[in-house]
């Protein structure tokens, strides 16, 4: 389990690229009776990442629980690659908020990443060659492939959230979820995520990513969605996070324009 030296390549399965990734059409989300989004539409191109921008509460994360299936549509629909929600969910990788992980739990990196691979391997099967090469190049698109062997609690916040990110690359996802990525990352690990996430959308994975780091959004994204309880716009990023519609969002949350970035102060 512990040797982690690189087998030969074997060339990546080819992405499906028919069809967009996601289909946000008119969509409603509630917990129960409680409504938390109402009219969402929007389209993700495989290959293409949209930012979730919007104030906290806004149901940013609740929009990547629906895309998950995990909290049902109560109208409209969400298509995932072409299916509803729970069907697609072997093609779909989440990321969810740091932490997430016990640091505790008594794994190497590595072997924290082999688990991206248990849902195409199967429960019961033992990890493979390819399976293991898989893991390894996944901690190498994050810059951590030197760190392979060591104990997953022993790695800094922000590289244990990029050997989060290295899970869901070797699930080989066509749709990438991630919620607030940056939080508490350092500028090494910043760059890190960013270069990761050029490189999967290069392949034609589409990356839906809540945030509420406006240059997350500048400098890795195409199109933005722009929440808070219902859709305020969707479109590319130049175009949408403009400081009218940063205001009608954010209600009133204090803004900032700092050159061309808008910055939420309060
Ligand atoms: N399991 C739940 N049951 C009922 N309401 C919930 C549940 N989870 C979240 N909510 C509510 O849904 C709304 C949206 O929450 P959500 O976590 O999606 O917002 P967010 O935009 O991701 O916020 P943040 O930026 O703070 O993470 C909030 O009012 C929240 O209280």
């Amino acid at each position: 389990m512990d040797d982690w030296r690189v087998p030969d390549a074997a060339p990546a399965p080819a992405q499906a690229r028919t069809g967009p990734a996601l289909v946000f059409d008119a969509a409603s989300i509630a917990y129960g009776d409680v409504p938390v989004l109402e009219g969402v539409h929007g389209v993700v191109a495989p290959g293409e990442a949209v930012a979730l921008i919007g104030p906290n509460g806004a149901g940013k994360s609740t929009l990547i629980k629906a895309v998950l299936g995990l909290v049902p549509v109560v109208s409209g629909e969400i298509s995932v690659l072409g299916q509803p929600p729970r069907q697609a969910r072997r093609d779909v990788a989440y990321v969810p908020q740091a932490d997430a992980l016990d640091p505790g739990f008594p794994v190497t990196a590595a072997q924290v990443v082999l688990m991206g691979r248990y849902r195409r391997m199967g429960w019961l099967r033992r990890p493979g060659r390819e399976d293991r090469r898989l893991a390894l190049e996944a901690l190498d698109a994050v810059g951590l492939a030197s760190r392979a062997s060591t104990r997953f609690g022993l790695l800094s916040g922000g590289q244990r959230q990029r050997v989060l990110l290295a899970r869901a690359i070797a699930q080989q996802p066509r749709l990438l979820l991630l919620d607030e990525p940056f939080n508490g990352l350092d500028a090494v690990s910043q760059d890190a995520l960013l270069a990761a996430i050029a490189s999967l959308k290069a392949r034609g994975v589409a990356v839906l990513v809540s945030t509420h780091d406006l240059a997350l959004a500048h400098l890795a994204c195409d199109d933005v969605c722009l929440l808070n309880h219902h859709q305020f716009a969707f479109g590319p990023v130049d175009e949408t996070l403009t400081p009218e519609n940063l205001r009608a969002a954010y209600g009133g949350h204090a803004l900032e324009l700092r050159g061309d970035r808008v910055i939420v102060t309060g």
